[in-house]
């Protein structure tokens, strides 16, 4: 391989097929002066190697008895359906190995292993964006860290804003599509070499929000009488942390998005890279701004009081939709 790059303990399979990457991907510069240059394999391949995932699963496995076969993630201010688990055990960010710090306001940092009417579960009391510093690779290694320790379903969750106009604020809309904004230029977890051990190199994303967990999410939500809040569209994730501008808005609105938000698409990717099936939620915690002549402002206080609002309503639906979950057959076809 080129110089600069440091030591690194590759397989003789892995560094063929990393050559072959940087010599497709990377140009050799013809002369000095050429503007493209030689990046060293650490500065593109991900920081979150398998060994890392494995490292944090193996550190996470050694220290609980629960064998989670469902991963929760909770979005901002919807850290509650954390407390729900029984017999919980909690781990903060901070002492797991390779896990990243979350800095945002309503979201704990811990992971909690446990039960939710008897099913084994480990869920994120608080997530990590893109828009906080870390990598895209940091903030999605959760996602191969449930794959490792077992966990066959991830239902995730997030605070939103409704672009939709018929939505209000409190109501909850399932996800059944998203956009990937950043995806466009090229800020993809995926990107990089793959690891065959996770998934494929190009995973399908047209059916990356299960149909069954959605319709099982509907009869919930009828049977507890949610029907008058309960939506389903399309989410868009755009880099933040800044609010989207009325231009912005109304773009993204004629796109085809419902909502907008600065998470989760990039954990989805992951985790159905990993070919775990997925099922998501947004709160719509304030109306996204189309009028030049609103006075209304998107502020992280309201998207925390909606959350606060709306958290047993979630917290029934998603423990309700636990319960009915059925395991993974491997041998189906
Ligand atoms: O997506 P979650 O983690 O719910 O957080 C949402 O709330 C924050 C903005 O208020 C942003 O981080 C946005 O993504
Ligand atoms: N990008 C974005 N994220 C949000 N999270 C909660 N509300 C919003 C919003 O209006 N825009």
């Amino acid at each position: 391989m080129g110089g600069g790059c440091e030591a690194i303990n590759w397989s003789l399979h892995q560094e063929a097929r990393i050559d072959d990457w940087l010599n497709f991907n990377v140009k050799q510069p013809a002369d000095p002066s050429s503007p493209f240059i030689m990046l060293s394999v650490s500065e593109i391949v991900s920081a979150e190697s398998y060994e890392e995932c494995r490292t944090t699963a193996d550190w996470l496995l050694s220290n609980t008895q629960v064998r989670p076969t469902v991963g929760i993630v909770c979005g901002s201010g919807l850290g509650g359906l954390a407390e729900k688990i029984k017999d919980p055990q909690v781990f903060k960010y901070c002492d797991i190995p390779n896990f990243p710090r979350s800095t945002v306001h309503g979201h704990a940092g811990q992971l909690v292993f446990g039960t939710l009417k008897g099913k084994p579960c480990v869920c994120m009391q608080g997530r990590f964006h893109l828009y906080e510093g870390h990598t895209i690779q940091k903030i999605t290694l959760p996602m191969r860290v449930f794959k490792l320790m077992g966990v066959e379903t991830v239902i995730l969750t997030n605070a939103a804003g409704g672009l939709n106009q018929d939505y209000k604020v409190g109501d909850v809309m399932i996800l059944k599509d998203h956009i990937n904004m950043p995806g466009f230029a090229g800020i993809n977890p995926l990107a990089g070499p793959n690891d065959d051990r996770f998934g494929v190199r190009f995973p399908c994303m047209s059916d990356a929000y299960d149909r069954e967990l959605r319709q099982l999410a509907h009869d919930v939500a009828s049977e507890l009488g949610y029907d008058n809040f309960l939506r389903e569209g399309v989410y868009c994730v755009v880099g933040g942390p800044s609010f989207e501008t009325i231009a912005e808005c109304r773009m993204l609105h004629s796109l085809g998005a419902d909502a907008v938000g600065m998470s989760t698409v990039h954990e989805v990717i992951v985790a159905r890279h990993a070919e775990m099936r997925v099922f998501a939620l947004s709160l719509i915690s304030n109306r996204s701004v189309m009028d030049y002549d609103s006075q209304e402002k998107a502020n992280h206080k309201e998207v925390l009081e909606t959350g606060m609002m709306r958290a047993e309503q979630l917290e029934k639906l998603v423990s309700t939709m636990v319960t009915r979950l059925e395991p993974i057959d491997n041998n189906a076809f």
